[in-house]
This record gives C-alpha cells, structure tokens and sequence, in this order.
C-alpha cells in the first residue's frame, strides 16, 4: 500500500503484515463457517441514509453522554482480549489513544496488561469487562474496578463458553500471560488437543451463570452494569427487568455462535423492546463513520469499535490507535455534514432506508 492508511481496511491490512499469522488470524478472524462475520459488515451496506439538503451545517457536535460520561463522539474502544500480542505496549497503548481522542476506552479482564497499569497510564473513561465468570473471580473484577476508578461494568453475556475458532484451532493458537490472572490460575496452560485460549477460558467461566445472578452481581458492586451480548426482545426485556443500566446488541465479533444474525440488523427489535428505559448500544462490524451513523439512526446510542483499534494497535502502536479512532470520528463528522446532522440527537430513524424498506418499498 502506498502512503498513509486512508480506510480502516487499509489498517486492516498494515496489521496483518505486521503480526504473525497466527495472531493476525486470532484478532481477525470469526466462529466455525465465518457466515456472521461476513454478515456484520455486509449488513450494513445494504442499509442506505436518506439525507437532507440545505441545512446549516458550520458546525457539528459528535459529543455526547454514556451513562454520565461526556465523550468526544459516541464510539468507544470495544473490550479485547490480549493486545501484547498486537504490539508490545499492549492495552496502555490503547487506553492512551483512546484517552487522546477523548472516547471511553473498554477494558477486558482478559486484557495482558493489568487493570492497574491501564488505570494508571491515561486518564480516559474506562468501563472494565468480565465474562460470567466464577464468583471469585468477578469479585476480584469488580475489587479491581472500584480501587481504579473504572465508571461501568460490562458483563459479556454471550460466552458461557468460547466459541469455536477454526483457525486458531489449526494455528495451535497459544494464548499469552494475560496480567490480571498472575497467580489466579495456571497461566501455562497447555492443550493439546485445541487453542491455548479455549483452555483458559474454559478454566474460569461458570457456564451455570444465569440471569438470576445479576440480582448477586449487582449486590457486589454500586457500578453500573452493561450487558454485552444482546440480540433479540426477549432478553432485552429480561435485562431491563434485571435491572442493568444499559444494553449492548453485540455478537462477540461474530466470534461465539455462527449464524447469528448481524447485530445491525437486530438493533431496532431490541431498541423497541427497551423503549428507552436504559441505553442500547452495538458493536459488530463497524467500519466506516457511516456504520455508525446508520446506527446512531436506527436507535443506538453509541457503537463499540473491536477489531479496527487493534488493526491500528497492531499497525502503529499508540499513534495507530489514535489514527483508526480519529479516523472514524472525521468520517462521523463528513456523514452527519453531507446528511444534514448538526448534532448527534438530529440523527433520526428517518434518515436511513433498512434493506426491508427498499424491498417493500419496489413492490
Ligand atoms: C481479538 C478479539 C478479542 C475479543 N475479546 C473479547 C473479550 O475479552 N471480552 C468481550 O466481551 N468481547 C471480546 N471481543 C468482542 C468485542 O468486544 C466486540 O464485541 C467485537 O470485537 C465487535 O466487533 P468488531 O470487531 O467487528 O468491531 C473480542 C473481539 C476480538 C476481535
Ligand atoms: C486468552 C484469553 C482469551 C479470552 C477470550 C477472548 C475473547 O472473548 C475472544 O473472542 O477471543
């Protein structure tokens, strides 16, 4: 490629000949057949804006508030496992480039550098991630949480167990020391049959988790929770009823069950469910500011970026995180410019055409 990455697939790109193949195909790649990690960017190509002409459009405020925290733009940096092996300085690199743009910054507890090393390297927003652990584990996440002044708890709810990744199965793909775990569990444990990963995981997830736990989970900790995994009404409903603070429509990156369906394509079924009670947010396949505004238009409130942080991460460190944030902030600001949008609350259900309407629509 020649020059600077101009698009986030050309950071795409930059990472996958920076990182050995193995790494580059654990952050990148997606459950079983992939159909769904096709589908979450492909979804949203076939979602059109509607845009409007001739409004004032001098200046345009991305800003807005996620559970109390005002943000530059409504993006944060999604919770990634194991950014060591993207670049060296790991999640200090990415905390800090988020903090630089202004964005809230996601951690996961699966992250190789500790919460502490994060919490003390930049001054970002930082909202800390736990699976649905053991118990004492989660106590150990939220203690950590609180003493690092983390704002939120995002409790991911699609990983009673990993999903099956064929080619890190293929690749051996050996998971690194991730920090919080220091002395936990063993931090050496091997398989032979599969991913290191999948061994990791399956030695501190409590598959018997379930939606009665949070009453438990909310009685150990005064943070706000997030759910993280949401893709239908039903359990849109439940987690109101659970009492979470907000909802986010994810499917893990397309990296848990296949054939899922792309979560922009599920986000109005579960902002409908919600009817405004707490906020709903998604992530899954973001790649252009576009995605994010048909987002924003079809009920989000934020969207969470995963796989383009660690493209920039693995690219240029620090500066590349920065760049894929910016880069996405500056292509928000262009649409919501070009479409009529001063502001983050004129981005209305209206100025999008989903792929039903455009069908209904030709009949
Ligand atoms: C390499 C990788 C590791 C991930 N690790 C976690 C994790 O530890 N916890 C979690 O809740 N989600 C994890 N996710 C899912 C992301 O939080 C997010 O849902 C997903 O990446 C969004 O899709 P995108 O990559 O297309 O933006 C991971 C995703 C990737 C690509
Ligand atoms: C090395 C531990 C990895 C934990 C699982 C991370 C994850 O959620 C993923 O999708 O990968």
């Amino acid at each position: 490629m020649a020059g600077e990455p101009v698009n986030i697939n050309e950071f795409e790109e930059l990472a996958r000949q920076a990182l050995p193949k193995m790494y580059y195909d654990f952050f990148a790649g997606g459950a079983e057949d992939q159909y769904t990690l096709k589908e979450n960017t492909e979804a949203f190509r076939r979602i059109t804006i509607r845009p409007r002409m001739l409004v004032d459009v001098s200046r345009i405020d991305m800003s807005t508030v996620i559970l109390g925290n005002k943000t530059s733009a409504p993006i944060i940096v999604a919770p990634t496992s194991s950014h060591q092996l993207a670049h060296f300085e790991g999640e200090v690199a990415t905390a800090r480039g988020a903090a630089a743009c202004n964005v809230i910054m996601g951690l996961a507890f699966t992250s190789t550098c500790t919460v502490e090393e994060v919490a003390s390297s930049c001054n970002a927003v930082r909202f800390l991630q736990t699976f649905a652990f053991k118990r004492d584990i989660i106590e150990l996440v939220v203690r950590k949480a609180e003493s690092s002044g983390f704002r939120a708890i995002i409790l991911t709810a699609d990983t009673p167990r990993l999903g099956k990744k064929e080619a890190d199965i293929k690749n051996k793909m050996i998971a690194p020391r991730l920090g919080n775990f220091e002395g936990l569990i063993s931090t050496e444990v091997v398989s032979d049959k599969s991913s290191t990963v999948e061994a990791y995981t399956a030695e501190t997830l409590d598959p018997s988790f379930c939606w009665k736990d949070i009453a438990w989970l909310k009685s150990v900790t005064k943070l706000p929770i997030l759910i993280k995994g949401i893709l239908t009404s039903e359990d849109a409903i439940k987690a109101i009823e659970a009492g979470v603070a907000g909802i986010i429509v994810s499917n893990h990156g397309a990296r848990q069950l296949d054939y899922t369906p792309a979560t922009i394509s599920v986000l109005e079924e579960v902002v409908n469910a919600v009817q405004g009670k707490v906020p709903v947010l998604l992530d899954g396949g973001i790649r252009r500011g576009t995605d994010i505004f048909k987002a924003l238009a079809l009920g989000a409130k934020a969207v969470l970026i995963g796989r383009p942080v660690i493209y920039g991460l693995a690219a240029k460190g620090e500066s590349g995180v920065k760049q894929v944030i910016e880069m996405l902030k500056n292509e928000l600001e262009q649409t919501m410019a070009l479409a009529g949008c001063c502001n983050v609350n004129d981005i209305t259900r209206s100025h999008v055409k989903t792929e039903k309407e455009s069908f209904l629509s030709r009949m």
